[in-house]
Parts: C-alpha cells; structure tokens; sequence
C-alpha cells in the first residue's frame, strides 16, 4: 500500500527519513509508517541484531532503500558522526525523526548520576544537536519534516520521574520554536506528546512495579506512530494521542499546579 505523504506529491521519491531509536518500539512503526510513504529510510540504534531484524521485516514489504546504522546516541559526538555518516553515503535527508529516548524511575538523589547525565544526553543534547546538524539536509528540499518525541510528562513536573519529564518539557518547548522559526524555509517541526505505551520504555526505566497503572492505558505503538506521521504531513504542531491522554493535558491546564503534581507524586512514588 502507497500512501500519499503531501497530496499527489512524490518530490520525496528518493530521499531518506532517519529515524532515532528505530530497533523497537514506537520507532519501529515510525518507520513503517514512512515506508508505506515510499520514504528511503536510515535507521539509527545501538542493538545491530533488533536493526538487522527490522529491515528483514520492512524491505519484505516494502521496495525501499534501508541503510541501518549502530550507534550509541548518549554520546558526545553522536551527533555529528551521524551528519558525517549522511555526508559520506550522500544521504539526501527530507524527514528527521527524533525518537531515541529513555526514562528512569526513581529519586533524583537515589538515581545514578551517569545514568541521568546519559539520559539528559540522550534525550534533549543529542536531539538538540542532530536537529541543528541535519537541518542544512532539510533546508535544501522544498519541503521537509522534523518530528520529535516529547511525552505527556513534557505538561508537568513528575515526582519519580523528574529528570525525565523535565527533559521532555524542554523537547516540547523547543520544538514550538523551531516550528515558527522553521516555516518559512518549509521545514515543518512536530512534537508528539504520547501517554504510556506497550513498548520496551517501562523496563527499561525499572517501571516493573507500576505494570498494574501504565497497562491500565497503555496505548499501542503501532496506532500511535499512525497518527503522529499523519499529523506531520499535515504540519500540525503539537499531537497528543489518545482520549486518556488528552484529558490529562486538559486537567495539567486547568487544575493549579500544585494539586497535579501532588496526584503525579502518588501515582509514580517509588
Ligand atoms: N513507551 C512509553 O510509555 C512512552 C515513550 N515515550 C517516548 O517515546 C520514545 C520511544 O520510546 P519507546 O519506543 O517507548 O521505548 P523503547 O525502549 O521500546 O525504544 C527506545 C528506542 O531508542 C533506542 N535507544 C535507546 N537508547 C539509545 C542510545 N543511547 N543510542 C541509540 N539509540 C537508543 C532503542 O534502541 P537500542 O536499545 O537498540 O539502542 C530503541 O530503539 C522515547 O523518546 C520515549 O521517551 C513517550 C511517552 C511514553
Ligand atoms: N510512560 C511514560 C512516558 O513518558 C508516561 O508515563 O507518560
């Protein structure tokens, strides 16, 4: 199936989308989404065997180009190793994908301080830095796309979870930037601001304990990265999935801060 990115126009033909954090989870339909579009794709993660598998599984179906790259995105020159990578392979880039991202579940002083500092590089240095290196890609082509992920957390401070969500507060404030600083060189930016989802995120961040909450609303990836590419072509700003989800940014905007906290304190305390 051949899905229509902008109306009846293929000037994409050719171009890659990269996606971060495309071995699993949300990145991993992300991907298809932008295959079905006839979009080229890099994919970037650091488990070479999860990357290996989704090409298997994308190309099967899909008569596209996937180029896969292994890379640790915490790092410092992560970045630029990527915009050098795309220089050498002539990459032409139209759509940026910032997916990657972790969260850590706990006290701030109790938490490793590496693994914060690895989160904060992973989740707001890195996408800061691979937007500002790949934009020269995007700027060339009439039209181009940043999509990045933020998260419900990105409304409000998360007891448990406060260098996470704080790091997803700053993915949405700069993306709201970048969306009117970008318009008029027809680069459109969008942040998708999901609630929990079936993905590898709660393991990771030593969520076990709170299966009993996050299953109650976990939404599933694959619905999810569905809405997100739609909204992108359609230059929407801000996109938040899900009922559930979208009752909770109501009740962030209109209960006083103080209370919302006090029910994320309960809710996420370890
Ligand atoms: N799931 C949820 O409940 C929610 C998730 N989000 C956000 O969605 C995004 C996607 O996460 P999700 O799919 O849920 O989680 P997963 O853990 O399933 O996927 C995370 C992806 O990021 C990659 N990744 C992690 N660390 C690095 C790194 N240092 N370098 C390169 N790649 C890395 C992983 O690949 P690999 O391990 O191979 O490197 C994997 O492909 C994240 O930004 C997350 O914050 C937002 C709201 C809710
Ligand atoms: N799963 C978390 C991701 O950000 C959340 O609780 O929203």
């Amino acid at each position: 199936m051949v899905l229509n990115c902008y109306e009846n126009d293929y000037e994409h033909m050719n171009t890659y989308a990269l996606i971060t954090g495309a071995s699993q989870g949300l990145g991993k339909y992300l991907a298809v989404e932008l295959a079905k579009r006839k979009y080229n794709l890099l994919l970037v993660a650091r488990s070479v065997q999860a990357l290996e598998a989704v090409k298997k599984e994308i190309v099967r179906t899909h008569n596209i180009t996937l180029t896969i790259l292994v890379l640790d995105l915490s790092a410092i020159d992560a970045s630029t190793k990527l915009r050098d990578f795309c220089v050498t392979e002539s990459l032409e880039i139209s759509v940026l994908v910032n997916n990657a991202g972790f969260g850590l579940w706990g006290s701030f002083e109790r938490l490793s301080m590496v693994d914060q500092q690895n989160m904060i590089n992973l989740n707001i240095s890195t996408l800061t830095s691979l937007t500002y290196h790949i934009l020269p890609f995007l700027i060339k082509n009439k039209r181009s796309y940043i999509l990045q992920i933020a998260s419900t957390a990105a409304y409000q401070p998360v007891p448990s979870l406060a260098v996470y969500a704080a790091s997803k507060a700053y993915v949405l404030s700069l993306s709201r930037s970048l969306h009117h600083e970008l318009k008029s060189k027809g680069v459109r930016v969008t942040c998708l601001c999901p609630g929990p989802m079936e993905t590898g995120f709660s393991d990771r961040a030593g969520m076990q304990a709170l299966a009993h909450l996050t299953e109650k609303y976990n939404m599933n990836p694959e619905i999810v990265a569905q809405k997100a590419i739609k909204e992108m072509f359609s230059g929407k700003i801000e996109v938040v999935p899900g009922v559930m989800n979208k009752i909770q940014r109501f009740g962030d905007w209109l209960f006083p801060k103080y209370m919302t906290e006090r029910i994320a304190a309960n809710l996420y305390k370890k």
